[in-house]
């Protein structure tokens, strides 16, 4: 973002929705079109999809790997998700909020309610809900990266996951692509210009206070 006032306080944005309501393409677009955001990049146990990118997407480990990083406290938050273990690396985000920059998770309701245990004054924490399971279900078919068994268990889940919408600050129903993503924009950019987080302001104030007119 331009015109950057420092020293500020990150915004840690939490996007969390069942599976294949679309929040992996609402990220994309919010870090394309902001710079200065950060995504955490997962671990995850699951394969690897075709188009995906080691490091970009996610970071892929075996179970060992995985349970070694949970042992060594590496992850900010881990969860079993779909049969696979997913976790949110400590470092990466420890380091963007001392020096003030914002962070994007594309995570699970539980990650969501981890990270905003830790960070409670940081997390800000938005539910994509889909407008219908039906639609939902076309959706993950139409992406063409699951098996059907693996479809079939995301749509079951949905429901659980769908239960855990109340414990989130804002909630999108993403039927409108185009609209989805300016809500979420908005949120952000609005999240971004809380007095608490702008930190230089009180110096700006007292140099406004101090002018004499
Ligand atoms: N508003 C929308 N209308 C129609 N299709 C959409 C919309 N939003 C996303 N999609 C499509 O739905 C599919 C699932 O989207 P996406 O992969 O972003 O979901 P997700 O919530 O991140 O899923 P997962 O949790 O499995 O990663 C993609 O093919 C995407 O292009
Ligand atoms: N709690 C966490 N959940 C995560 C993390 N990274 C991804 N996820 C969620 O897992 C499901 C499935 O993702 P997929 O890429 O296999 O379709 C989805 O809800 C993700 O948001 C994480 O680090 N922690």
């Amino acid at each position: 973002m331009s015109n950057e006032r420092t020293p500020r306080r990150g915004v840690l944005l939490i996007v969390a929705s069942p599976s294949g309501a679309g929040k992996t393409s609402l990220c994309r677009r919010l870090m394309a079109d902001h710079g200065g955001l950060e995504l955490s990049v997962s671990m995850t146990t699951r394969d690897i999809r075709p188009g995906e990118v080691h490091g970009r997407d996610y970071n892929f480990v075996s179970h060992e790997e995985f349970q070694r990083l949970i042992d060594a406290d590496a992850f900010l938050e881990w969860a079993d998700v779909h049969g696979n273990r997913y976790g949110s690396p400590r470092g990466p985000v420890d380091r963007a909020l001392a020096e003030g920059r914002d962070v994007l998770f594309d995570i699970d309701w539980q990650g969501a309610r981890d990270v905003a245990e830790k960070c409670p004054e940081d997390a800000v924490r938005v539910f994509i809900l889909p407008p219908s399971l039906e639609e939902l279900r076309r959706r993950l078919v139409t992406r063409s990266q699951d098996a059907e068994d693996v479809i079939e268990r995301r749509v079951a889940n949905a429901k659980g996951e769908i239960e855990h919408c109340d414990m989130f600050d804002y909630v999108i129903v993403n039927e409108d692509f185009d609209r989805s993503y300016a809500e979420l924009a908005h949120i952000y950019h609005a999240e971004r210009s809380r007095r608490f987080r702008n930190l230089w302001v009180g110096n700006y104030q007292a140099a406004l206070l101090r002018e004499v007119v």
